[in-house]
């Protein structure tokens, strides 16, 4: 079911403009096969959420992020439309789903009812919900959208989201709370550098052990052909450094096509 009509009524970052009403901005609800990470594969129902407060340059959801999109769904109106579905695992992602403060009774509707739940997340906000896989992407420092790479304008974002993209005491927060993969993505063996001195931190400030099996790496790309330039370097350094590598299995069998 896509949904991207220019519904008026988010905020150009959809922070907290659903707290009164309690309804979630949806831009797409659809099943397919969970594209990333440790459950890649598994047939799930997507809910994605508009709204944003980072903005990656790269971001293959632009509609929630740089110019979201959206109409507005009760709870009740979500859980009907994943009930539509044959499904037991549900992903909610967006943009940032854990913006929205009724994700959080959407989650715990979701575990009420026996659904294994997903969250993909920029990690930059805690929530106080149930998760079965916290699937949390930290943004690197090559995901600024510098004046350069913005898709949009003249770097506007890039103070915004620098500032933002990187918390460890709340990354501490994730791993300890929940079980939880972390997926860097990596646009080239550059990103390494970072990803190491950022695990060292976060190893130091959290008191449960984050495994080199739960941390991911999956190649920048939104296509076929960007997948093909960065694919094989990244699942290089995977081997290199002992960490996981991840598919875009989406991509590979989909390209970009929307609802997928
Ligand atoms: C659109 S984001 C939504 C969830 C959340 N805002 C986040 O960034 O984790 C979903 C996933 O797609 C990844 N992603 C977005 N654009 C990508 C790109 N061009 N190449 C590879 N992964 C990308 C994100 O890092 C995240 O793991
Ligand atoms: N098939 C598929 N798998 C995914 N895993 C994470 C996704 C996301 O956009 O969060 C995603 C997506 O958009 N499609
Ligand atoms: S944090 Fe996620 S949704 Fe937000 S801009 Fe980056 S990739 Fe897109
Ligand atoms: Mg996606």
């Amino acid at each position: 079911m896509p949904v991207a009509n220019d519904a008026p009524g988010v905020d150009i970052e959809g922070t907290d403009a659903d707290a009164e009403s309690g309804d979630l901005p949806i831009n797409e609800l659809f099943q397919s096969l969970q594209g990333e990470g440790r459950l890649a594969g598994v047939p799930s129902v997507f809910v994605r959420t508009s709204g944003c407060n980072l903005r990656c340059w790269f971001c293959d959801s632009y509609h929630t992020s740089w110019e979201p999109t959206h109409d507005w769904f009760t709870v009740d109106d979500v859980l009907a439309a994943i009930e539509e579905y044959d499904a037991n695992h549900v992903v909610l992602t967006g943009g940032e789903p854990l913006i929205h403060d009724s994700s959080e009774d959407l989650l715990a509707r979701l575990t009420d009812r026996g659904y294994h739940t997903t969250v993909e997340t920029n990690g930059t906000v805690v929530p106080d919900a149930p998760i079965d896989l916290a699937s949390v992407s930290p943004k690197l420092a090559s995901s600024t959208p510098t004046a350069d790479r913005d898709p949009d304008g003249n770097g506007e974002w890039a103070d915004r989201h620098e500032e933002r993209r990187l918390d460890v005491p709340t990354l501490a927060e994730l791993v300890e709370t929940y079980d939880t993969q972390l997926k860097f993505v990596v646009t080239g063996r550059e990103d390494m550098a970072e990803i190491e001195r950022l695990l060292k931190r976060l190893r130091d400030a959290a008191s449960t052990c984050v495994r080199d099996d739960d941390v991911l790496l999956m190649p920048e790309g939104q296509t076929r052909d960007q997948l093909e330039a960065t694919r094989e370097t990244v699942a290089d350094l995977a081997l290199e450094h002992g960490y996981r590598y991840t598919p875009r299995l989406h991509v590979d069998l989909w390209n970009d096509a929307p609802g997928t």
